[in-house]
């Protein structure tokens, strides 16, 4: 038997591309969003400190916040995007700098900010919802997170690569980097509770 319903119609090219842009624009707002803070926290200031031309920046906070925060595609989207913008010639490193600092002393950390982020996001876990010691339960799973993606493998790319370009050997690039341990380290504390403490409001 034959129906006489109208099939409904196909959407037109239009409504195709309003859609595919309403996908695009949300999977990306995340990413996009944490690659501009990534910018902003470099634009916010360096801290020079004596025995390396690497300064201390917030750019590791932001990695942990977006690492903790983010997926781990979505987080390294963001990083990789960054990266792409400073690789392309904007200034969005520190001190204003763009394609150099990816083969200077700087570069290693740089570059470390992409599989450190991606850690993060990767050994997080979940989120506990409920109570004030759930929070801290996953605050302090968090800022391990941190701590093993936002220290120890930028630091290991940092080194490494800071030791190659210079010709300074590793324990001395190691032992002259020691005055971003202390900073990082809060960072890492404070974007554990900034990421746990949102966790709970979602
Ligand atoms: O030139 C850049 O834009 C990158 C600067 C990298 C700074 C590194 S990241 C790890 C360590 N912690 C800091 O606060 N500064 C260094």
């Amino acid at each position: 038997m034959q129906s006489n319903t109208p099939a409904p119609a196909a959407p037109s090219s239009a409504a195709k591309s309003v859609s595919t842009a309403r996908r695009i624009a949300a999977v990306s707002w995340k990413p996009l969003l944490f690659a501009v803070l990534m910018w902003v926290s470099a634009a916010a200031g360096e801290i020079p400190i004596p025995g390396t031309p690497v300064p201390i920046t917030l750019q590791t906070f932001v990695v942990m916040l977006a690492g903790l925060m983010l997926t781990w595609r979505q987080a390294g989207a963001a990083v990789a995007a960054y990266l792409a913008a400073g690789a392309v010639g904007l200034p969005v490193f520190a001190g204003g700098a763009s394609t150099m600092a990816l083969v200077g002393p700087s570069a290693g950390f740089l570059l470390g900010f992409l599989p450190g982020v991606i850690v993060i996001a990767l050994v997080k876990g979940g989120a506990r919802a409920k109570g004030a010691a759930a929070m801290l339960l996953t605050a302090l799973r968090y800022f391990a997170a941190a701590f093993l993606g936002g220290v120890v493998v930028v630091y290991a790319f940092g080194f490494l690569i800071q030791s190659a370009l210079t010709g300074a050997p590793l324990m001395v690039v190691a032992l002259a980097s020691m005055g971003f341990v202390v900073g990082d380290i809060v960072k890492a504390a404070a974007a554990s509770l900034v990421a746990a403490g949102l966790a709970k409001l979602r």
